[in-house]
């Protein structure tokens, strides 16, 4: 119990900033591995379950998504190092496909990482997580800095970088291009690689229409500066647009018509 105790502590704060109990001077836990450095912050994933998750959702992919799962997947699987962008408005289906391109990547045995701009919208990808967390981001970054990340080379996180074939970033479009461009740095050097972000296949998602970074006190030409879209890194981006879901849309238009039936017939009464 005191152990599994340590255990948990160690994780979380190499999980939060790279350091183990002894860095502290605390006791360090006895683990099955040799040392606390080899611990892989990755979960493993049951490939049964991916695969029925796969075999139940990608029939349902409309024929967009489809072609936007394909170019991300060819991506991943022939090492291209693609950055995408799903450009689609609220509800069409990006985190729905995300989710889709995860499982297929995790299922192959490959590392795919997902994070976002917002906790909310981390909380509806598989397994993940806030790109605040997982990059380490400097809380203050300004353009005319050339911030990075603070992650280690060698740490157990820079590994785990190291290793990833895919990153999604979804709701980036609340984020300040600052961050985007500290990832990148970041990436890059981490991976030894001047392609951009390192030669990963990232895949932003986000809608330009919904929130755009805040910018403190800012005018609108700073919200526009500080957006993904002002940034280099744009020109490297392939957009896959999505059209109108008519199908959902279909089932959501009967569901408004059977709620505003359901109303009137209890305002009769
Ligand atoms: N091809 C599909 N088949 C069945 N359901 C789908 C499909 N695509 C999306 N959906 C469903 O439509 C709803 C909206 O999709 P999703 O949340 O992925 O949209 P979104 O584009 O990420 O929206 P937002 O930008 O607001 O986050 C979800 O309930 C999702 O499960």
């Amino acid at each position: 119990m005191y152990n599994e105790g340590l255990l948990q502590l160690e994780n979380r704060l190499l999980e939060l900033n790279e350091k183990a109990l002894n860095d502290f001077g605390l006791p360090s836990p006895i683990r099955p591995h040799n040392n606390a450095s080899d611990i892989i912050l990755i979960r493993s994933y049951d490939t049964n379950e991916l695969s029925v998750f796969i075999n139940e959702n990608l029939l349902k992919l409309v024929r967009d998504q489809r072609q936007a799962f394909d170019a991300i997947i060819d991506s991943v699987l022939n090492n291209r190092g693609l950055i995408f962008f799903l450009d689609a408005p609220g509800g069409i289906g990006k985190t729905f496909l995300a989710n889709l391109v995860l499982a297929k990547v995790r299922q192959s045995g490959r590392n795919g990482l997902a994070v976002a701009s917002s906790g909310i919208a981390a909380t509806l990808l598989n397994d993940g997580k806030t790109a605040h967390s997982t990059f380490k981001l400097p809380l203050t970054v300004s353009l005319e800095q050339q911030s990075v990340c603070s992650i280690r080379k060698n740490g157990p996180l820079g590994k785990l970088l190291q290793e990833t074939s895919l990153i999604i970033w979804d709701e980036c479009t609340m984020s300040d291009r600052a961050h985007v461009e500290a990832v990148n740095r970041t990436l890059k050097d981490l991976r030894n690689s001047d392609a951009v972000m390192g030669g990963v296949t990232f895949v932003f998602a986000g809608d330009f229409r919904q929130t755009l970074p805040v910018v403190t006190k800012g005018t609108r030409a700073d919200v526009i500066r500080a957006c993904l879209k002002s940034s280099h890194l744009w020109s490297s981006v392939a957009s896959l647009n999505f059209c109108v879901n008519n199908s959902i849309l279909a089932k959501e238009k009967l569901f408004l018509l059977t709620l505003t039936a359901m109303t009137l017939n209890l305002t009769r009464h």
